[in-house]
């Protein structure tokens, strides 16, 4: 098995990756020959055309395509994308949804707990005042 090619940005902004026998696209830092699937793109051929020569994945990810989705993807795979797509993709979302599900778990847990300190320590004072009255 040889190894993949590995595209350079020069090649996805190439005319050649912009027309309709060439065309490339970038998703998940993969590089995918998507010619023969433009007229049978249920989104239309003119957003795919829209998205050469950049990263699609997140144009991608945002219409939350289906699995069928990603099983025709790999049938036009031809190498990998330029160093960095991959992680770049993947980790632009990474950063912000960990700050933001951090964010509200633990405003979410002060806000939960509050109220059962001030139960707990209402129980405890009854419970000693009754001790105390017994
Ligand atoms: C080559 C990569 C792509 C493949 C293989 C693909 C495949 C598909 C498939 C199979 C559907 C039908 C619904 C589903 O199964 O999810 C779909 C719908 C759609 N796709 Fe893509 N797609 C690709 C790239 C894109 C990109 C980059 C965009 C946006 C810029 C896009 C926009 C849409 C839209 C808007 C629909 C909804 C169409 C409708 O329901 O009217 N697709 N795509």
């Amino acid at each position: 098995m040889s190894a993949p090619k590995v595209y350079t940005w020069d090649e996805l902004k190439s005319d050649e990756a912009k027309s309709k026998s060439g065309i490339l696209m970038l998703i998940h830092g993969k590089v995918y020959a998507i010619s023969k699937f433009l007229d049978e793109h249920p989104g239309g051929d003119e957003v795919l055309f829209g998205e050469v020569g950049r990263d699609a994945t997140e144009a991608f990810e945002d219409v939350g395509h289906s699995d069928e989705a990603r099983e025709i993807l790999k049938k036009y795979y031809v190498g990998e994308g330029p160093e960095g797509t991959a992680s770049a993709a993947s980790g632009a979302k990474a950063p912000r949804d960990a700050a933001g599900g951090k964010a509200t778990e633990s405003s979410g847990g002060f806000t939960y707990l509050l109220p059962l300190a001030f139960l707990a320590a209402y129980f405890a004072y009854k419970f000693y005042s009754q001790q105390n009255a017994a």
